[in-house]
């Protein structure tokens, strides 16, 4: 079977369930807006019109909880990695996402294989004869272990973990000279974990709540930084993460600065990994199978 937008909806659904209304995964989430600027150093590697020098535009983002589960609590395990989902309304009228999640990777190289991962999730049962498809899947895919056995504490605060595009990206500069990125979002005010013990009596909605809370404090601040691509450096698989020594630089600052309200009054939010304005160009192919897959899930959940 192919990984068809429509197969992979179907594949996240067998793992999460199907449920009325929400996204197939990222399912619970609340919304903010405010404010992004560029940084001087930006428009030297992209025409992109929001990453000129001085240009300055409104954003929403969305921040989630990975699992396809509206309800899940945050101190839940499936409620890792958590998402952050930016988009940037240009003075053109047009808008341009970057959809991004608090993990430095992703299980799998390719979209067939991510099918392939969930079909695995959701036929394996804890009645399951061993060993189970999940099993089989994860043997042949280290990676892909890793990544389901990795430590995710549970963050403080939606605004107390970095955030990472994982696909590349192609940017163009006024010279004709081509950049390959990957992007990160760093909280200004660091990273913060709770205890286990803070985790466990941590509420529901204790992540919602409290990112509310905290606008209503001061802006809530990140860095929006572009990792860069040494020759070598494979641009079509997210399963690998660049070296953390490869150099990095700052685009511009988002400073979010209003509570926008959960789900239930964002309905017809969505976040397009390859909206992109010229200066910039999907360069994993991923992104595009991305997109198409979440215009199902949005479909679905607007029948
Ligand atoms: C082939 C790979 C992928 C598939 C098939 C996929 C699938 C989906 C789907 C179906 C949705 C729901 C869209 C909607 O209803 O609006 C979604 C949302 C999301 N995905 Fe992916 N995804 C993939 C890769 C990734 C990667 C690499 C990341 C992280 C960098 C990521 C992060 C997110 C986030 C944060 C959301 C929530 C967006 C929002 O707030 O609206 N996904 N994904």
């Amino acid at each position: 079977e192919e990984a068809t937008p429509d197969a992979v909806i179907d594949a996240l659904n067998g793992v999460f369930g199907v449920h009325q209304g929400a996204r197939a995964v990222h399912a619970k989430g609340t919304v903010l807006t405010g404010t992004f600027t560029a940084s001087p150093e930006a428009a030297a590697l992209s025409t992109a019109p929001h990453l000129q020098t001085g240009a300055s535009v409104p954003v929403t983002v969305r921040f989630s909880n990975f699992a396809g589960i509206p309800t899940i609590a945050d101190n839940d395990g499936l409620a890792s990695p958590r998402g952050m989902a930016v988009k940037f309304k240009l003075a053109d009228g047009s808008e341009t996402d970057i959809v991004a999640h608090s993990f430095n990777g992703f299980p799998v190289a390719t979209t067939n294989e991510f099918r392939q991962l969930l079909v695995a999730l959701g036929t394996s049962k804890p009645d399951t004869p061993k060993p189970t498809p999940l099993d089989k899947f994860l043997g042949d895919h280290p990676i892909a272990k890793a990544f389901l056995t990795a430590a995710k504490p549970n963050p403080v605060s939606y605004a107390s973990l970095p955030y990472y595009g994982v696909n590349a990206f192609k940017f163009t500069n006024k010279d004709g000279k081509a950049t390959f990125v990957r992007y990160q979002i760093v909280p200004f005010g660091g990273e913060h974990y709770l205890s286990e013990a803070d985790a466990k009596t941590a509420t529901a909605s204790y992540l919602s709540d409290e990112i509310k809370k905290r606008v209503g404090q001061g802006p809530v601040t990140f860095n929006l930084v572009a990792q860069i691509a040494d020759a070598g450096d494979k641009v079509d698989d997210p399963s690998i993460a660049w070296p953390a020594d490869r150099k990095t630089v700052s685009l511009g600052t988002i400073s979010l600065t209003a509570s926008a309200g959960d789900d239930a009054a964002n309905p017809q939010l969505v976040f397009m990994p390859n909206a992109v304005p010229a200066g910039i160009e999907a360069a994993d192919p991923m992104v595009a199978d991305r997109a198409a897959t979440y215009a199902v899930s949005f479909a679905r959940r607007h029948p």
